[in-house]
């Protein structure tokens, strides 16, 4: 047999994307998918039963990545959708919009500095969504996520799209590498081990609240101050590692995919599906902060507030205040200059 070009369903093609609308299960949209976060997410995606329809957007390269996908034999069927007049179609319909579109670190760098690149594709990708799917859940994963989560919201707002309990900023791999790290100095098995990350997602906004892990954290004042520098500083330890050929991809795929089908479980009705992520909230004096979230049908059913913090918690919570206030103000401003440009 000889194809011209990779096979994928008829229902893919774009006179007919209003049929992926109507197909039974669930539909989850990948924005950024040819990417280094995106393609391994969407292998994971794939495979996940609660999902019958699997979104793949990027700027270039996904017919490539959903025809390889697309022969793998799980019941969920892939649409390809290539270059910026099809990202509107490619999330139609969707429950659940995961964003990794954007530029990564290069060592030296901090995840601010990524803002003047990333911050134009999350207002893209908010303007499409608020026409497309506004009743979806969205998982922003692209960084810095401190500032980008609050430009998406300033955009839906001014799209009249916004819905509070509906936007997140990815904070699951800090929580990921809190339990991989914790789970080595406590001698138990990774999954075995509970703590709540709470902040934001750099550097000492990240808060991991050590002295509510589960198991009991024994080790002495240094050793845990030595473990939370690790988790704060996870990021960059990959991106020097990678040097210069991009930040954490796989381990921020496995985060990414944990945490959407924890939104799609809470879609189901599941009970007591419990994740940290970043959205707008009052439980501080920052408008957007982590903490653990009960997910349901509609997205945050309830936000479970500050986990008990002992002295030093309480010391780190107060120093990240001003700086997290900071980023959130970066990005109403931004949000507001590049509405006021459109
Ligand atoms: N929240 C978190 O914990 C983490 C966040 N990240 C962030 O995720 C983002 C993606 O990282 P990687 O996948 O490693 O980068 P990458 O460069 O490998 O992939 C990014 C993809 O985005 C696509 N893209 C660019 N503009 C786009 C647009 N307007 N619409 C759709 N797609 C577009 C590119 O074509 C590329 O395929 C970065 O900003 C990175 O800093 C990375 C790791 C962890
Ligand atoms: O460090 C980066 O630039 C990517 C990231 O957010 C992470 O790995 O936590």
């Amino acid at each position: 047999m000889k194809f011209s070009q990779p096979i994928l369903c008829k229902q893919c093609s774009l006179a007919n994307w209003e049929n992926v609308m109507f197909r039974r299960g669930l539909k989850v949209s990948v924005v950024g998918a040819a990417g280094g976060i995106g393609q391994p997410l969407s292998l994971l995606l794939k495979q996940n039963p609660l999902i019958k329809t699997l979104s793949l957007y990027d700027i270039t390269s996904t017919r490539g990545v959903a025809a390889d996908l697309s022969h793998i034999c799980s019941d969920c069927h892939v649409c390809s959708f290539e270059g910026a007049g099809q990202m509107k179609a490619s999330l139609v319909g969707a429950d659940v919009v995961v964003v990794a579109a954007g530029l990564p670190r290069k060592p030296g760098m901090t995840r601010d500095q990524l803002l003047d690149a990333n911050a134009s594709v999350a207002a893209s990708v908010a303007k499409a969504i608020s026409d497309a799917c506004p009743g979806a859940l969205l998982a922003f994963i692209t960084n810095p996520v401190n500032t980008i989560v609050p430009i998406v919201a300033e955009i839906l707002k001014s799209e009249d799209a916004y819905d509070p309990k509906r936007l997140f900023g990815v904070t699951t791999l800090d929580v990921v590498r809190a339990k991989t790290f914790l789970s080595d100095s406590l001698g138990v098995e990774p999954q075995d081990v509970n703590v709540p990350v709470i902040g934001g997602h750099a550097g000492t906004t990240i808060l991991p609240i050590i002295s509510q892990c589960n198991p009991k954290f024994e080790g002495s004042d240094e050793e845990r101050e030595q473990l939370v520098h690790r988790i704060q500083e996870a990021g960059t330890e990959v991106v020097k590692a990678k040097a210069g050929k991009g930040s954490a991809t796989l381990s921020m795929a496995f985060a990414g995919a944990h945490f959407v089908n924890s939104l799609l479980r809470g879609i189901n009705g599941e009970e007591l599906v419990i994740e940290c992520a970043y959205v707008e909230s009052d439980v501080s004096e920052a408008d957007y902060f982590s903490t653990p979230l009960l997910l349901g049908p509609k997205g945050i059913e309830e936000n479970l507030g500050l986990p008990d913090l002992d002295e030093i918690e309480e010391a780190a919570l107060e120093k990240l205040i001003p700086v997290l206030k900071k980023n959130i103000h970066t990005g109403v401003e931004y949000a507001q200059a590049i509405i006021a440009d459109s």
